[in-house]
């Protein structure tokens, strides 16, 4: 099943905060089309190994490459240029404006390299932009929602229109962080359908979650991180019995 395309190569990373080394010796490979899940208790450098990812950490030593692109040193705008999109633990998303078009912005910067709120008055005549939104609200279940004030959707649903202003910029590699923070039971296992969809096609995702349910539902590959070093990498069975893991989480707050 491993292709070995390598699409996201973290080589040597090392971040320090002061006397903190909260990254320490990271090697993490990400296959093409392969879901890999970076996993670890409180603390472990989860946040910070995504922010590097990203461009809004600058790394205290070592390199991201993206597709052969060497990321380090880019601004996170230009590493979204680049093919890579982030959901975040909580949406970023304009409250005001009705779920479309939150939808049909992202998809306007990509375009034309930024969006301005002056662009607010030109959206309604932008139809094959608007077409592909409504594309993405069908496939993330919430085209009947289309018309609602982003701001009055629920945690879930504001969620779902996050992952659909994700998808419409076409990205290669997809990073999610906790998407399935605070929903309810029924809502996380929607998400897990629905990110079984992307995955079928072949979209690269990393994830950082803490729910196991979610993590063993999703991952082709697990990352485990403890104290900033990954202490497991391999398939979920590999890191399932891994005593060190075990050991990890026992000595954790989780
Ligand atoms: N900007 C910062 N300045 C100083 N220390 C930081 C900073 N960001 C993170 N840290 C520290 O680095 C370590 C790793 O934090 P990080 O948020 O990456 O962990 P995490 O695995 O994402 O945790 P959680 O699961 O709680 O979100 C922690 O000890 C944290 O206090």
């Amino acid at each position: 099943m491993s292709t070995s395309n390598v699409v996201l190569h973290v080589a040597d990373v090392h971040k320090r905060f002061g006397g903190l080394h909260a990254l320490a010796d990271i090697d993490l490979q990400v296959e093409e089309g392969q879901t890999h899940a970076i996993i670890g208790p409180n603390g472990a450098g989860k946040s910070t190994l995504l922010n590097v990812i990203i461009g809004k950490l600058a790394p205290s030593s070592g390199q991201v490459v993206f597709d052969g692109a060497i990321l380090t040193g880019r601004k996170p705008f230009e590493i979204n240029q680049l093919g890579i999109a982030r959901v975040f633990q909580t949406p970023e998303i304009f409250a005001d404006l009705s779920v479309l078009h939150n939808v049909m912005i992202p998809a306007f910067a990509k375009r034309d390299g930024a969006f301005t709120l002056n662009m607010l008055r030109s959206l309604d005549s932008e139809t094959t932009i608007r077409q592909e939104a409504e594309h993405m609200l069908e496939d993330v279940g919430m085209l009947n929602r289309r018309d609602m004030h982003a701001g009055s959707l629920s945690r879930g649903d504001k969620r779902r229109m996050e992952l659909a202003m994700c998808l419409i910029q076409h990205p290669r590699l997809l990073l999610l962080d906790e998407p399935t923070a605070g929903m309810s039971r029924h809502d996380t296992n929607t998400t897990i359908d629905l990110l079984k969809k992307i995955k079928s096609r072949g979209m690269t995702k990393v994830i950082i979650e803490h729910d196991m349910h979610v993590v063993f539902s999703l991952a082709d590959k697990i990352s485990v991180l403890a104290q900033g070093r990954i202490i497991a990498d391999g398939t979920p069975d590999d890191v399932r019995g891994n005593p060190k893991v075990q050991e990890a989480y026992l000595g954790g707050t989780h």
